[in-house]
């Protein structure tokens, strides 16, 4: 590891590079370097071509969304300087509404990190940021303060952004209108900002292992460093780093209301043993409580599905997700 690393900013199951990896070595895939992620304008959407991106792939770059290159260089540094304060004190700094995690993306819903077996450790740490609670986040301290600031903005910005798009997935849907507007829900939004530590191990660890989001929409700002990777047809390829572009992808809710037509889109991020990446999220789900209906799927909330979720990461180690929600063939007929 280089020497200039600030090793003391990070957790300390990274600063030893031998410990909390699966001592198999990651099975050699071949993943595809040809970027043909579906491009969305958002000044001038186009519904058909949102419609095969959402059907295809799960997955889009959107251009011209209106959010102010400024904000988010503003916002992507200031969370690089917080992330490289020391371990203890991102610890002790953020603290509720707002929380510190690391070696998993996996939290309750009050953000603490779900327990992580020592051999799957995710090659990650970040703050996770509930955008409706933030009013309550740390008064008073100026750093901390202008963080909340940041964050509000671009929350801002990323609630028109999905409202809108949600609402033209709706309509190329067919989906009633009065369902609708509670699939949606802005108040659910939250961000997280990670960094994914340089790994010299690239064939043992994953920043992020393959996983599908729950959330309805989610959307993704990365930095130049790269490493996300999408499922298409099978496949995985690299989805570039493109400045000023934002990623969408579809998360399991939004398969469900859609009758299993749009996909919630497979994933996962690459460590990389030269560099830090640093990427910002946004996620959004449905108003608490709004009853999910679709012909393939027994009707729940986002509650249950959360609780279902976190019961299976406890006991079985990994997700299930919707197949837990699945009608058999017969009820689906029925
Ligand atoms: O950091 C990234 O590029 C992806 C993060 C992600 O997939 C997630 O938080 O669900
Ligand atoms: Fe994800």
């Amino acid at each position: 590891m280089s020497e200039i690393l600030n090793l003391k900013s990070y957790p300390p199951v990274f600063r030893q590079q031998n410990t909390g990896l699966d001592n198999t070595t990651k099975e050699i895939q071949e993943v595809i370097n040809d970027d043909a992620v579906p491009v969305l304008d958002f000044q001038c959407l186009n519904l058909d071509e949102l419609g095969e991106a959402c059907k295809d792939w799960g997955l889009f770059r959107l251009v011209n969304h209106g959010i102010p290159v400024t904000l988010m260089s503003q916002l992507r540094d200031h969370a690089r300087n917080l992330l490289s304060l020391t371990f203890q004190s991102k610890q002790e700094l953020f603290t509720s509404p707002v929380s510190y995690f690391w070696g998993t993306p996996a939290l309750t819903p009050t953000g603490a990190s779900l327990s992580i077996g020592p051999h799957n450790i995710n090659w990650v740490e970040g703050f996770n940021a509930p955008l409706s609670q933030l009013s309550q986040f740390h008064g008073g301290n100026p750093v901390l303060d202008w963080f909340r600031f940041l964050l509000e903005e671009y929350g801002r910005h990323l609630a028109r952004l999905a409202t809108t798009i949600f609402g033209a997935m709706a309509k190329n849907l067919n989906l009633d209108a009065e369902k609708s507007k509670s699939y949606l829900s802005e108040s659910t939004g939250f961000i997280r900002v990670y960094r994914y530590p340089q790994c010299s191990r690239e064939s043992e660890a994953w920043g992020m292992n393959v996983h599908t989001d729950s959330s309805v929409l989610s959307i993704l700002n990365q930095d130049q460093v790269g490493g996300l990777q999408v499922l298409k047809d099978d496949k995985w390829l690299h989805v570039k780093p493109i400045p000023n572009s934002l990623i969408f992808n579809l998360g399991d809710m939004m398969q469900a209301m859609s009758d299993d037509q749009y996909t919630s889109v497979k994933h996962r991020v690459k460590v990389n043993k030269d560099e830090e990446r640093f990427s910002i999220c946004y996620f959004v789900f449905p108003a608490e409580g709004s009853v999910i209906q679709s012909s393939k799927y027994k009707p729940f909330t986002y509650s249950d599905f959360q609780s279902q979720v976190q019961q299976d990461v406890k006991t079985l180690g990994f997700k299930v997700g919707l197949e837990r929600f699945k009608l058999n063939v017969t009820e689906a007929a029925g």
